[in-house]
């Protein structure tokens, strides 16, 4: 396909509206439940698409992720108390009714709706829905079936944008040539070139070279947003060429409790199956993410700490 193409025309009725796009991923789950639930036809209209959507254990976001395991992500940020834990918590929260304003009791309003489905669909809310504007201009969350196929690539790989035409039909068109066979990706957010934002709101992580630093690695940086700060900074001559600097890029290095060989060797162990609760070693896909993350962070953090440390010599600070 040249560029300029279009990929996918989704007609506006095909989007599922699921609300303002500003609220919780769980009140826009709430919206399409009540919408699945009072019309039975749409909803009946819609069972490919609901069946081509992941199911349980499939997709693992920030709402649905296991706690158990975090402790292998060594990362007081992402596991500690400001983050998946509780994300986790107030998802179920929701559920039991500690959002009256939502929900006063899922029991009552969603027979059969169990906690397990709540969590998981409030995750594919979150993972898988688009933001545009409505016809009032409102910022509006919607799932958007045949697009939400395709994953995120980063900004300058990702090969097709999607955008909304004033009819609210949306379209999906190639922003290069693309070859036949190549897989379509377009930009979910820039943010998500950092780790940690990847893994939060979408639960995967990607291997750069050179390494990219996790986005709360960075100075002024969070998991919601983007910093202002690069990796660029640390060129010489960069605005983060300072001793300082140094000093708290090795502060985060010396507080991993394990080396990036020692995770290299975790990572290899076989967990024999009666060691269940081991301390380390992977026992599944999730728990070698988890330990995959921690490496590239580590790789990252190395690499950008030589990278400041030979531009402080050259610059005689050093
Ligand atoms: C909107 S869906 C994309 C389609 C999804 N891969 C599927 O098969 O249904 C978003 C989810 O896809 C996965 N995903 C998207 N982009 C990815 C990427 N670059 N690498 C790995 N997983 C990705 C993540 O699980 C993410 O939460």
């Amino acid at each position: 396909m040249k560029k300029d193409q279009i990929t996918v025309h989704l007609p506006s009725q095909l989007a599922v509206t699921l609300g303002p796009g500003m609220v919780t991923p769980e009140e826009n789950t709430v919206s399409l439940l009540r919408q699945q639930r009072d019309n039975p036809e749409w909803n009946a209209s819609l069972i490919p698409y609901w069946e081509s959507l992941p199911g349980f254990g499939g997709i693992l976001t920030k709402e649905n992720m296991p706690t158990d395991a975090l402790h292998l992500l060594q990362d007081p940020v992402l596991a500690g108390t400001s983050s998946i834990i509780v994300h986790g918590a107030y998802t179920r929260n929701v559920f039991y009714g500690g959002k009256a304003a939502l929900v006063e009791s899922f029991v009552d309003e969603f027979p059969g709706v169990t906690l397990e489905h709540f969590q998981h669909l409030t995750s594919i809310v979150a993972s898988y829905a688009f933001t545009f504007p409505n016809e009032d201009g409102v910022p509006t969350r919607m799932l958007l079936p045949l697009l939400d196929m395709l994953n995120h690539g980063n900004e300058g790989t990702a090969n097709v944008q999607i955008i909304e035409a004033d009819n609210g039909d949306i379209y999906a068109y190639t922003l290069r040539d693309v070859e036949a066979g190549e897989e379509l990706t377009h930009t979910y957010t820039a943010a998500i070139r950092r780790n940690d934002q990847a893994l939060f709101h979408y639960g995967f992580i990607q291997e750069y070279e050179p390494p990219a630093l996790v986005e709360q690695d960075l100075p002024d940086g969070n998991l919601y947003d983007m910093s202002s700060y690069s990796e660029e900074d640390y060129d010489l001559g960069g605005r983060l060429v300072t001793r300082q600097e140094l000093q708290r890029l090795q502060g985060i290095l010396d507080s991993f409790p394990t080396t990036m060989a020692q995770d290299a060797a975790i990572l290899q162990e076989e967990k024999p199956w009666w060691q269940f609760w081991g301390k380390e070693g992977p026992r599944n896909d999730l728990e070698r993410m988890f330990i995959q993350y921690r490496i590239m962070r580590k790789q990252a953090l190395q690499y950008v700490h030589t990278k400041l440390k030979d531009a402080l010599i050259v610059s005689k600070e050093l």
